[in-house]
């Protein structure tokens, strides 16, 4: 199984942004390494964010990087991205699999071992950690946790952890060295005056460090209550990592 993508870029929600010419200068430059989270605002509507997850989609598959839609399964499903990431307010992360299917990438939230441990059983493959630091491009978090809270939940999981929040390539190694796979960023790329070369610092930052050898990037063994359900079969489209 080729290794999950490490470098996650999540599209800005601030208005007056242009979410595509930044994924398009991250692509430019990490190409199949990158993986794109599809984000919105919790008040567009289906239809704008399906027009957004199409574009990214399309960019995506131009280059062989992994699309992700956030919270809105349905359209990833519809738009035949790689999968889905879910939070503590969107659907439960047993359900978002039986929406998804078993072989898409299914990202959860986790702000304590507790919370990810419970994620990676209930069919998560990868947890979203933090904030690790403040960030400016979402409101109402809890406190930072910075590298020792990614220790906490990355030495309880079998999973890659994904660090968020307030991530910029200078912050990359200690979050990495604390059991970090990989980062996932707005700001570190969205505010930069050249976008494709903040994300080639921080791939340059992330490649530095080797990820941890034996990472599941799967629901958990024996985790399948979908099988031989009526979903069976259907599904967001096969990862391929
Ligand atoms: C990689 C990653 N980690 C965490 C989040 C946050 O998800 P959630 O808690 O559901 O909050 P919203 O992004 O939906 O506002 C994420 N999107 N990606
Ligand atoms: C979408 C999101 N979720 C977070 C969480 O901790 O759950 S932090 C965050 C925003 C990350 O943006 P930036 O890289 O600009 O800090
Ligand atoms: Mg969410």
């Amino acid at each position: 199984m080729p290794s999950p993508g490490r470098l996650h870029l999540i599209t800005d929600t601030r208005p007056g942004r242009d979410p595509l010419a930044v994924v398009d200068a991250a692509l430019s430059v990490a190409g199949s390494e990158l993986v794109v989270q599809v984000r919105v605002t919790d008040d567009a509507d289906d239809r704008t964010a399906y027009e957004l997850a199409v574009e990214v989609a399309r960019r995506c598959a131009d280059v062989g990087a992994t699309c992700l839609v956030n919270d809105r399964l349905h359209l990833a499903l519809a738009v035949g991205a790689a999968g889905g990431h879910v939070g503590a307010r969107d659907l439960p992360v047993d359900a978002a699999r039986r929406v998804l299917g078993p072989d898409a990438v299914l990202g959860a939230t986790a702000r304590d071992p507790e919370t990810g441990t419970a994620a990676v059983a209930a069919g998560a493959s990868y947890l979203g950690v933090g904030p690790c630091h403040a960030t400016s491009t979402k409101d109402g978090l809890p406190a930072p946790i910075g590298p020792e809270g990614i220790r906490r939940v990355a030495s309880a999981v079998p999973v890659p952890v994904i660090a968020i929040g307030g991530i910029t390539a200078e912050r990359v190694p200690a979050l990495l060295a604390a059991g970090a796979y990989g980062v996932a960023v707005v700001g570190a790329v969205a505010n930069a005056t050249d976008p494709a070369r903040a994300t080639a610092d921080l791939l340059t930052a992330i490649s530095a460090v080797p990820p941890p050898p034996s990472l599941d990037w799967g629901p958990s063994p024996g985790f399948a209550p979908w099988r031989g359900s009526p979903t069976s079969g259907r599904g967001a489209g096969a990862a391929g990592w």
